[in-house]
């Protein structure tokens, strides 16, 4: 297979080192525009690099995995050289009669994964109207890479911040967590959180149970947890996380309005 891969950041280095171990990359070519994050990555997995988008022959597919405010300058970059090629693209907000138009695509499928696509333990939401015929193939190909979804467009955008940013918010809790506490080195309780983290995921994964049942399997009566948890209920803890999360939607409407005025 003969993939042109456009970006070499941190998801597009994810995405193609969890492929490593399962697909052929020898014909996978990649671009950036300075050359520098294309090379590394073209080393580190094996893939080629391409320097001029120009002499590319034509591949069977593209991954687009530049950030959406750059979706303008790659278009100046590729031209009409690709318009009936078949655009799969990992950018967030931006929707895909929207990247078609800016990118004068034929055929687009919108994909939103997770950086533990990199470890296959992923998740990936897929969605597209103008390729349906082909998102079947791309479920499985990201199914690789975790667990993969065909869902509609409107979800992908809604859960992209369950998802696709989830990570980062556990990340983010993990550290100040661990930054409440005293005993040991910061280091050494960072490296604990890392276990809480992977023991609580891999429980969450196994068991049966529901989220909320799971919380009180932890909480004694009358405990230590419990007085933590009652805390943070009561100082409106449902609240300020959703409250974050409206934030990053008004992010994505104002990403969205960028790219129409392009
Ligand atoms: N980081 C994450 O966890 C996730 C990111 N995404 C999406 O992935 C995309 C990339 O995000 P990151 O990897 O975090 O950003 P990044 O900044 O690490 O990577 C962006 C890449 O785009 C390249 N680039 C810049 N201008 C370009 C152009 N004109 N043509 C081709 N490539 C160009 C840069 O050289 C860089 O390699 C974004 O659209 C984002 O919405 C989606 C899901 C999760
Ligand atoms: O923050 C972002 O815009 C991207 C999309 C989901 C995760 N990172």
């Amino acid at each position: 297979m003969r993939v042109l891969v456009l970006g070499a950041g941190k998801m597009v280095e994810a995405i193609l080192t969890g492929f490593k171990a399962s697909e052929d990359l020898s014909n996978w070519m990649i671009f950036s525009p300075s050359g520098i994050s294309a090379k590394n990555l073209g080393a580190k997995i094996g893939a080629r690099v391409v320097a001029d988008l120009q002499n590319v022959e034509t591949p069977d597919w593209i991954l687009v995995g530049c950030k959406p405010q750059q979706l303008p300058d790659l278009k100046n970059l590729l031209g009409d050289k690709f318009k009936d090629s078949l655009f799969v693209s990992i950018l967030a907000a931006v929707t895909e009669e929207e990247q078609r138009r800016v990118l004068n695509a034929k055929y687009l499928i919108r994909v939103m994964p997770n950086l533990p696509v990199e470890h296959k333990e992923g998740v990936s939401l897929l969605a597209s109207e103008s390729a349906k015929a082909r998102l079947g193939s791309f479920e499985a190909l990201f199914t690789k890479l975790g667990t993969a979804l065909i869902v509609s467009e409107t979800e992908l955008d809604e859960l992209t911040l369950l998802t696709g940013s989830g990570p980062a918010f556990f990340y983010e809790f993990a550290k100040n967590l661990s930054h409440s506490f005293e005993s040991m080195s910061e280091e050494q309780r960072e490296k604990l959180i890392r276990q809480v983290l992977l023991g609580a995921a891999k429980s969450g994964k196994m068991s049966k149970k529901s989220l909320s049942e799971m919380t009180d399997a932890v909480t004694s009566k009358a405990g230590v947890t419990i007085a933590v948890l009652e805390n943070w209920r009561s100082n409106g803890f449902a609240e300020f996380v959703k409250k974050g999360i409206e934030a990053g939607k008004k992010r994505t409407e104002e990403i969205k309005a960028l790219l129409r005025q392009s």
